[in-house]
């Protein structure tokens, strides 16, 4: 290949005035954050990354699995149109314009973050990069390689779907989750393996296509970790359309059926589950092989991750790490916090009055239907803590708006401080969960009492009007 060196230099100042070249290796949420936070900052900026600017496992999972998920729930809305006094219709996929939809989706993410970054003044570089030095990297792209030199670096590099040893996708009929927006062929039945929240949205959004759909569940509930009563409206509403849940069992081959051309999944507990396709829902490993991190001096734990302080600083003060990597909570809201706080930390802001990233206040959703969204403390976890806590809750069938909307499922849960009042957690499960959830994670953020909730003026009529019900 041929060899371009290009070092850059430090030419910008951070705020305790060390000159300051920032690299940053990955841009996903994490990264680009950061980028333009250091940019807007003053740093002198330099971003790699290797496939997609917006980052892959968002551009190529979390959105693409939400923008299905929205078609999905376009057509099972279609199968509740006489309910809302129109003749029923039966709408079909288009795979053609569902692939354009996605990919039209990921495009435009990408240019727009791209444009961003440009504004910024941001040195992007295509290409894998990898350390070769406490203070130094390499860029492999299509115009050769790269020596860039840093004084602080930033590690965001995501991570990918993990693909166990006992299974080799095909990308046909053996899944992985990036195979799925939308799959070649599209699923008459899917086995889901896995039930955490990939698992549980994958199941929604096949069977809102009208697949037939078997969900291998290795506990005895699906979302191990979620509120047991969360857990078990998604569950009931599963079981309700047809769903088959394996539960107490772990899929431990997936093999191709000559017959039927289809897959065949066993499971350790002998059951054997057939369908046209599988997919693979198992959680994700980190993006750290091939970082040249020992070069740095820059550790890992036992499973790849790069363990991080609050300040998101390695165990090297000058390199970060920030998103999936981190092990920290793999969402890409927390991803982009903990970028933007890295930029702050790199340009001396820490020093200054802020609010540290708080991870137990990071609102969450899970784009099933229902919906079902969570905040902060849990009940369970109050509970299994001896916290004294309280608890209101109101379903949505109690609104106006849930019987305009034809769907009175689901409910608003607020859980509060009985002596102060102050907002600990909440969870909600019904339509618009993932927005209306906004308005706790608020509270909880900024210590608000339930007073502040029900004596605001909310309109009406809405769904929110539950929540200052369940506030009251
Ligand atoms: C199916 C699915 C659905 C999800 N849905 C949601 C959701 O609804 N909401 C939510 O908040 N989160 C969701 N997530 C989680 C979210 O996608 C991740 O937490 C988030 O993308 C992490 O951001 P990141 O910046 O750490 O990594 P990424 O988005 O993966 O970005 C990291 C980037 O680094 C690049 N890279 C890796 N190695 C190198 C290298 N050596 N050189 C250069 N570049 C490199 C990669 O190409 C990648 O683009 C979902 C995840 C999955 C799997
Ligand atoms: N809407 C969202 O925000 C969203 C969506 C998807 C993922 N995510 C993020 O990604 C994280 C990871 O979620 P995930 O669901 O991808 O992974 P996960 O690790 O949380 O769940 C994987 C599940 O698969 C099970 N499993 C492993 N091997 C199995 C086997 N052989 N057979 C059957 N089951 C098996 C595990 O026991 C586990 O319950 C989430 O915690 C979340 O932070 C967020």
């Amino acid at each position: 290949m041929n060899t371009v060196t290009n070092t850059t230099r430090a030419t910008a100042r951070s705020l305790d005035g060390v000159s300051l070249h920032f690299l940053i290796i990955g841009g996903g949420p994490a990264g680009y954050q950061a980028a333009t936070y250091a940019a807007r900052l003053g740093a002198k900026v330099t971003i790699v990354e290797r496939d997609v600017f917006g980052g892959a496992a968002n551009l190529w999972d979390c959105i693409p699995s939400k923008t299905m998920i929205a078609t999905g729930g376009a057509m099972s809305f279609s199968r509740r149109l006489q309910g809302m006094g129109l003749a029923q219709a039966a709408p079909e996929v288009d795979i053609e314009s569902l692939t354009s939809r996605v990919q039209g989706i990921q495009h435009e993410l990408n240019d727009d973050i791209k444009q961003l970054l440009q504004s910024q003044g941001v040195t992007m570089i295509n290409g894998t990069a990898r350390f070769t030095g406490p203070n130094t990297a390499e860029a492999d792209g299509p115009d050769g390689t790269r020596t860039i030199e840093f004084d602080a670096a930033l590690v965001s590099t995501g991570s990918r779907p993990r693909i166990p040893d006992w299974c080799s996708p095909d990308g046909d009929r053996i899944l992985t989750t990036r195979d799925c927006y939308p799959p070649k062929s599209f699923p008459e039945s899917i086995t889901v393996i896995g039930s955490g929240v990939t698992g549980v949205e994958f199941v929604h959004m096949f069977s809102s296509f009208g697949a037939e759909v078997a969900l291998v569940v290795s506990r005895q509930h699906v979302l191990p970790g979620k509120d047991p009563e969360v857990a078990g409206v998604l569950e009931d509403d599963f079981i309700a359309r047809g769903v088959k849940l394996l539960k107490g069992a772990r899929a431990e081959t997936i093999e191709r059926d000559d017959e039927t051309g289809g897959v065949v999944v066993r499971c350790d507990d002998g059951r054997v589950v057939r369908s046209s396709h599988a997919v693979l829902a198992i959680g994700s490993v980190p993006n750290t092989d091939g970082l040249g991190l020992d070069a740095a001096g820059v550790e890992t734990d036992d499973w790849g991750y790069i363990p991080v302080n609050h300040h998101c600083v390695t165990n090297q003060r000058h390199i970060y790490a920030a998103g999936d990597v981190s092990g920290k909570l793999p969402l890409a809201s927390v991803a982009s916090m903990q970028g933007r706080k890295v930029a702050e930390h790199v340009m001396g802001l820490h020093t200054v009055e802020h609010r540290h990233l708080d991870y137990d206040k990071a609102a969450s959703a899970i784009f099933t239907e229902p919906e079902i969204a969570d905040v902060g403390l849990a009940e369970a976890e109050a509970f299994s803590s001896g916290r004294k806590i309280r608890v209101t809750k109101v379903p949505f069938a109690t609104t106006a708006k849930a019987h305009i909307n034809n769907d009175p499922r689901g409910f608003v849960k607020i859980i509060s401080d009985p002596a102060t009042g102050v907002v600990l957690g909440g969870s909600i499960v019904g339509r618009h969960a993932a927005e209306l959830i906004s308005v706790i994670a608020l509270a909880v953020t900024a210590n608000l009492k339930v007073s502040d909730i029900y004596e605001s003026l909310l309109v009406h009529p809405a769904l929110s009007e539950a929540l200052a019900e369940a506030a009251e």
